[in-house]
């Protein structure tokens, strides 16, 4: 089958967080992202919130098309905050393998008898 361009896939992600990156240091007249960077992680954080409450309020209202409009926001403050934060993409798809194939209920289990 043939691949998915990188705008269909969640390769956008990386590209996204390299032009972010690209932003530390920019001019925030012209970058919502440097503008964001120049406000500092309590800022940051806040619009993660926000932007993690909007969604909910989509996924609760159950329009598709403004649930992606919430969720597009919401991953990039994410990533901004990644950024920030000197965190890299490959580490939270590092986790997120590290994961595949193992229950959610069988974790919670492991975790819950290894305290
Ligand atoms: N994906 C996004 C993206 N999603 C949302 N936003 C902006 O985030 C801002 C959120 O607006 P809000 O009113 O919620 O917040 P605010 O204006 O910061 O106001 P306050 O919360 O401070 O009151 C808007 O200006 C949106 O345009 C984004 N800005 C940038 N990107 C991506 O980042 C790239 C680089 O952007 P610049 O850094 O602006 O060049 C762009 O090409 C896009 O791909």
């Amino acid at each position: 089958m043939a691949r998915a361009p990188a705008s269909l896939d969640g390769t956008i992600l990386d590209k996204l967080y390299k032009v972010i990156e690209s932003r530390k240091g920019g001019d925030p007249t012209t970058s919502n992202t440097a503008r964001l960077f120049a406000k500092g992680t309590d800022k940051i954080a806040q619009k993660v919130g926000e932007e993690a409450v909007e969604t909910v309020i989509e996924g609760v209202r159950g329009r598709k098309k403004d649930l992606a409009l919430e969720s597009a926001d919401l991953l990039y403050h994410l990533l901004v905050l990644w950024a920030d934060r000197g965190l890299k993409p490959q580490d939270v798809w590092d986790t997120l393998a590290a994961r595949e194939g193992v229950s959610g209920i069988a974790e919670k289990k492991a975790r819950s008898q290894s305290k």
